[in-house]
């Protein structure tokens, strides 16, 4: 469905302080087979709004070449527009028409055959349809995020973007909009997807690419990530990091040093656990904390970037 490779962005901008440049891209390879949900994992400002507004014809790349939905980003951005639908982060629900009409437009815009019926078709999908004719502003977030991918997908393409989507929803909220994610893929819709969020990577995309500052710093199924960074990890907390760190070398993948804390990466924790207290033990050292976890996506990201990603996030 999507087959990108060396996209890149620049942005240049002036102001009365000089010229600033930001590399917001600098060489993005990307395949998304059809049919699955693909997610675009990263901090903030990691490159994914404008990787996703590149590949939706919004930017031009400044080098790269991308194909999409069989047509070639460069020669036929027109024909690419027809076949996807885009959600932009702030979502673009207007407060003072009501979703009906929003969506109506979306359809006229789109020249879609039947845009009555198509509106009241996805209103019913989306669960929408006693509050259609509120007026935006009346709206929950929950609700306005729905009405959101409702207008990007009121002429059914089969290939939709979405721009972080959950951001902002309480969990209760979040969860129901994962559950139409996978309605939408089990219709046969492709679906790619930005988000800052691990568990929302984790749990709702099918294969996914992990970006920091610009670049592709991992890929594949969630599954196959964190089976590459190793099987469990152990999270300590000592008197003496370093020297617990070296201690601990031999009986573990790695090991690394995270603030105040010492992780452990082992293949099977709950084995090696008792190993790793005894050696703490002879050599004297005092054992405050202790957990043992599967690793997780933010596990990947530090192992690939040196940093978590949810310090990576408040760093931004
Ligand atoms: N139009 C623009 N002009 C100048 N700089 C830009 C522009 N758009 C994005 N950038 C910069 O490019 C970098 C990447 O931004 P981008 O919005 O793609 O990141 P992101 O991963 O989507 O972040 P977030 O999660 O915060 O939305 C950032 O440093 C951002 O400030």
């Amino acid at each position: 469905m999507i087959e990108a490779q060396g996209l890149r962005k620049t942005f240049t901008t002036r102001s009365r302080k000089g010229t600033q440049t930001v590399e917001a891209v600098r060489g993005v390879d990307l395949d998304v087979e059809k049919g699955e949900i693909f997610g675009v994992l990263g901090p903030n400002g990691a490159g994914k709004t404008t990787t996703i507004r590149m590949l939706s014809t919004l930017i031009t790349p400044d080098a790269g070449t991308a194909v999409i939905a069989g047509h070639d980003l460069r020669k036929d951005p027109a024909a690419i527009r027809r076949e996807l639908g885009y959600v932009s982060q702030a979502g673009g629900v207007e407060d003072t028409t009501s979703a009906r009409a929003q969506i109506m437009m979306a359809a006229r815009i789109h020249s879609v055959d039947d845009p009555k019926g198509a509106t009241a078709g996805v209103l019913e999908r989306f669960d929408l349809a006693e509050i259609a004719d509120r007026p935006g502003r009346t709206l929950s977030g929950g609700q306005k995020r729905r009405v959101a991918i409702a207008i990007g997908l009121v002429h059914n393409p089969p290939l939709l973007f979405l721009d972080e989507p959950t951001t902002g929803l309480d969990p209760q909220n979040r969860a129901n909009l994962w559950e139409r994610i996978r309605q939408l893929r089990e219709a046969g819709t492709s679906v790619l997807l930005s988000t800052h969020y691990l568990d929302e990577a984790d749990v709702l995309c099918d294969r996914l690419m992990i970006v920091d500052h610009g670049l592709v710093v991992a890929e594949g199924t969630p599954a196959a990530l964190k089976r590459e960074v190793s099987g469990d990890v152990i999270t300590l907390r000592v008197n003496e990091l370093e020297r617990a760190a070296e201690t601990l070398k031999p009986h573990a993948r790695e090991t690394r040093v995270d603030e105040d804390v010492l992780r452990v990466y082992v293949d099977d924790g709950e084995h090696t656990l008792p190993a790793l207290l005894r050696a703490l033990e002879e050599q004297g050292l005092a054992l405050t904390s202790i957990a043992l976890d599967r690793s997780t996506l933010d596990d990947v990201f530090l192992a690939k970037t040196g940093r978590t990603l949810r310090d990576a996030g408040a760093a931004a």
